[in-house]
């Protein structure tokens, strides 16, 4: 089943005060379907996160469609699940109520969200930590409650937009096998927004590239890498390094054009 459907998508912005248009989207159309994990790259300024906050129903498009399960998207619902880079997590809530929080506000009663809070805690391996406040926490264990926190509720998609952009390079590759382990065991469809090609590849059954802006949609690349995956075997995995070379060269990172593309450290 096709989860989610970008038909003929186009942004232009208008800056209020100059009347001047920016065309960030030229026409961008891709399909996802139930259960894969997709990520969208491109160059810095392509309108990656563009395209993710029209499909979350923060912006509203100037042209095309999204459909999510059939239904066109018309604002933000709790058929999305968001996970922002700076985490959003509550600070005065503890890890438990923060990841309760979602359900308390689709109605769910006080025993049922407890229960799903700890299997939500449990699964993101913060089983200890229930009573534990954001600031208590490293930065990777603010990044599992906040993936917690948006699967608890359930969503038919998860959003990602580079929610590894700020942890170090040694936490960020932890956090990404992480995130995979957690991933394997709901399949919980994914729209991945990275500047990351190694991130790409690694997390994703698919990577859509787009062009710079006005962007279009130059690849749209299949990852036949087997899962469960691991760093460890990576550099020698000949798929990984076959379609991170294609990427690479596509977005001209090694002939030093300044695309905004980087590698995993
Ligand atoms: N609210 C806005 N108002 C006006 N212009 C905007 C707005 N949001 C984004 N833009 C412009 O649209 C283009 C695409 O921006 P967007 O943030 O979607 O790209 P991106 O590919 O996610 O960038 P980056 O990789 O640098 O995060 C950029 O030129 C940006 O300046």
């Amino acid at each position: 089943m096709t989860m989610l459907s970008v038909d003929q998508l186009n942004q232009v912005y208008v800056d209020t005060y100059t009347g001047e248009a920016t065309v960030a989207i030229e026409d961008v159309s891709f399909d996802v379907p139930e259960g894969q994990f997709v990520s969208v790259i491109g160059p810095s300024g392509c309108g990656k996160t563009t395209v993710l906050n029209i499909v979350a129903g923060f912006v509203d498009a100037t042209g095309g469609t999204v459909r999510l399960q059939g239904s066109p998207v018309s604002g933000p619902g709790p058929d999305r699940g968001v996970v922002f880079q700076d985490f959003a997590l509550f600070p005065w809530k503890t890890v438990e109520a923060n990841i309760a929080f979602g359900l308390k506000t689709q109605g769910v009663g006080k025993v049922e969200r407890r229960a799903k809070a700890q299997e939500m805690i449990d699964l993101v391996g913060l089983t200890g930590f229930e009573k534990k406040y954001p600031h208590e926490l490293s930065g990777g264990m603010r990044q599992r409650a906040g993936v917690a926190r948006v699967l608890a509720t359930e969503p038919a998609i998860m959003l990602m937009d580079e929610p590894f952009a700020s942890v170090d390079a040694q936490t960020r590759r932890v956090l990404q096998q992480e995130v995979l382990r957690i991933w394997e065991q709901r399949r919980t469809t994914v729209l991945f927004v990275t500047h990351d090609v190694d991130e790409a590849v690694f997390m994703s059954d698919r990577v859509v590239v787009l062009s710079p802006r006005p962007s279009t949609v130059r690849a749209d690349l299949s990852i036949q890498i087997p899962r469960p995956r691991s760093w460890t075997d990576m550099h020698t995995n000949t798929e990984f390094v076959r379609i991170r070379r294609e990427l690479m060269t596509m977005l001209g990172v090694e002939t030093g054009v300044e695309t905004g593309s980087r590698s995993a450290p």
